[in-house]
């Protein structure tokens, strides 16, 4: 840059933050148009700054931590950023998400969708809802039986990587050496759920689970092809987003910046083949489609009603939405099987209860057959209670006050205003989940009690706006756990080895060393 430049440049870059980051925030803050000044802040800058909430996002657990501020300062409503309130009570759950409410998806979702909004970013309530109509046949609960075999023939090829890294039974009391944990579980579970929603969603085999590793191809538009990791591309992309999206009006300038420095440089870099592995992964399957191959999946509900009229989707469109299926439908389940398996290991009494119920329906099959386990009860209250511990999208789902302004618990929120409340908030309520921070699969055991948590109990959200593949991925989840516990024995490094998260937009997970060996 020439000094000329030089001196005509900082002095602008110096006047726009001092208006846009200072002066005007204050101003806006004083006069208070919205009259959010009354409420609690989630730290001292949060009525001027987005950024106190980023900052809080970057460090890795933001759900925690705004649970933490809710208590701290004894207050339901804080407000986490100039136009951002976030809410503590589980009453505020119907107000917000609920069928009737009257918010929509906030800014962030367009913001990190593509050119084409998907069924997971449309805000708009007509386009969604006639994206959801389309898809809903694939995801009801009576087709189940159309994937089960998807997922069975799966989880058999996991069982083969598996076995093959058993290793012999470990003497009663003793950790295992370090060179007999062969199996970094949330690594392979990543892959098994990759394969199981490439199927459902699109007919393909990846072969991941063959490879050990998540490398595939990725296309570029110009149809030039190269090899991309696929967990580590889309992990880095939501990883990257959650840093910055938080702040709206400056989340362009952020990245942007962040790009001074080598380390996002790369980060942004290892983003990048995401795109190009979703368009690998439609533009296959298209492919097929077009040579008239008829195939039972996903793709097939997206693309021709169930006469068999053609929908004659954009090839935008339908990227998109194939984007949103094996975006939204594998590190969830993951997350939720690793984090299950954890629990039970530290927790063998609870773990010998489920093998008993597991093995008194099981008899001699490898996989566990679906129709056998779906309805085993202490089964599911391990898989609701390690979601309810610890939900796979912890954080408050970001949605948006209509113009004229919407009554959220009990208080009229004005117009245009964010409002959240964080799952994790809701099932740490101890008024709600008696001893909250324990792991007691059997509080779902009881009826009466389970009637009174299940409004609160919100790991796939709910409304209007809930997750479409809560079906399939119980499926998954209840085959998956059942066979694991019936084949093998597991064993965590030591006592004191600790999971490691990092909350982006789903809460994501570290590695899980783990020595196993057939029961
Ligand atoms: C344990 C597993 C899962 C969890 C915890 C989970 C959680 C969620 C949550 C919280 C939402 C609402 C997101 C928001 O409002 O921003 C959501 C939406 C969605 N999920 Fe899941 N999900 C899981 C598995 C799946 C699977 C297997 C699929 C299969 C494709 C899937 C597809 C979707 C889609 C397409 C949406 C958007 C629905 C809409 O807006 O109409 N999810 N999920």
């Amino acid at each position: 840059m020439t000094p000329i430049i030089a001196t005509i440049t900082f002095p602008l870059i110096g006047a726009y933050l001092a208006i846009f980051w200072l002066i005007l925030p204050v101003f806006n803050y004083f006069r208070d148009p919205k009259g959010l000044r009354k409420y609690q802040k989630l730290a001292f800058f949060s009525g001027i700054s987005d950024i106190p909430y980023c900052y809080l996002s970057s460090k890795g657990f933001r759900s925690k931590g705004i649970t933490e501020a809710h208590k701290k300062a004894k207050s339901a409503i804080l407000r986490i950023g100039p136009n951002n309130l976030s809410f503590s009570d589980v009453k505020a759950i119907k107000d917000i998400y609920g069928h009737s409410t009257p918010c929509l998806k906030d800014l962030k979702y367009s913001m990190t969708g593509g050119p084409h909004p998907n069924i997971f970013d449309v805000v708009d309530k007509a386009k969604h809802s006639e994206k959801r109509k389309r898809l809903s046949a694939a995801f009801a609960i009576k087709n189940l039986v159309h994937w089960e075999f998807k997922v069975a023939d799966t989880t058999a090829r996991l069982l083969n990587a598996f076995d093959a890294r058993c290793t012999e039974p470990l003497p009663a009391g003793s950790n295992p050496m370090k060179s007999d944990l062969t199996i970094e579980f949330n690594h392979w579970i990543n892959l098994f759920t990759i394969e199981a929603i490439n199927s459902i969603a699109l007919s393909s085999t990846l072969g991941v689970l063959e490879q050990g590793d998540d490398v595939v191809t990725a296309e570029r538009m110009d149809g030039t092809k190269y090899k991309a990791h696929y967990r580590k591309a889309q992990n880095t992309s939501a990883y990257a987003a959650s840093h910055f999206v938080w702040d709206y009006q400056n989340f362009w300038l952020f990245c942007q910046l962040s790009k001074i420095m080598p380390k996002w440089r790369k980060i942004w870099r290892e983003t990048e083949p995401w795109k190009d592995v979703i368009y690998h992964q439609t533009i296959t399957r298209l492919d097929r489609y077009q040579k008239g191959e008829k195939l039972d999946d996903f793709f097939a509900s997206l693309m021709d009603s169930k006469s068999g009229a053609p929908y004659n989707l954009e090839l935008g469109e339908i990227i998109g939405d194939v984007g949103a299926f094996i975006d939204a439908g594998a590190d969830t389940t993951a997350i939720a099987l690793t984090q299950v398996l954890e629990l039970l290991i530290r927790h063998p009494n609870h773990l010998d209860t489920l093998r008993q119920e597991v093995d008194s329906v099981l008899e001699g099959e490898t996989v566990a057959p679906f129709e056998k386990v779906r309805h085993l009860p202490f089964l599911r209250s391990c898989l609701d209670e390690a979601m309810r511990i610890i939900p796979p999208t912890s954080a408050g789902l970001p949605r948006r006050t209509p113009a004229e302004g919407a009554m959220i618990l009990g208080e009229w929120i004005p117009g245009d205003t964010s409002v959240s409340m964080p799952a994790y908030t809701a099932h740490h309520d101890p008024s709600v989940f008696l001893n909250p921070e324990e792991f007691q699969p059997h509080r779902w055991m009881d009826p009466e009690a389970k009637k009174k948590m299940e409004p609160f109990f919100v790991p796939f959200s709910t409304g209007g706006r809930g997750c479409i593949g809560r079906n399939i991925s119980y499926l998954e989840q209840t085959v998956m756990l059942a066979t694991l516990v019936h084949r093998y024995e597991f064993a965590l490094p030591d006592a004191s080895w600790k999971l490691q998260r990092f909350e982006a937009f789903n809460l994501l997970m570290g590695q899980m060393p783990i020595k196993i060996w057939r029961r």
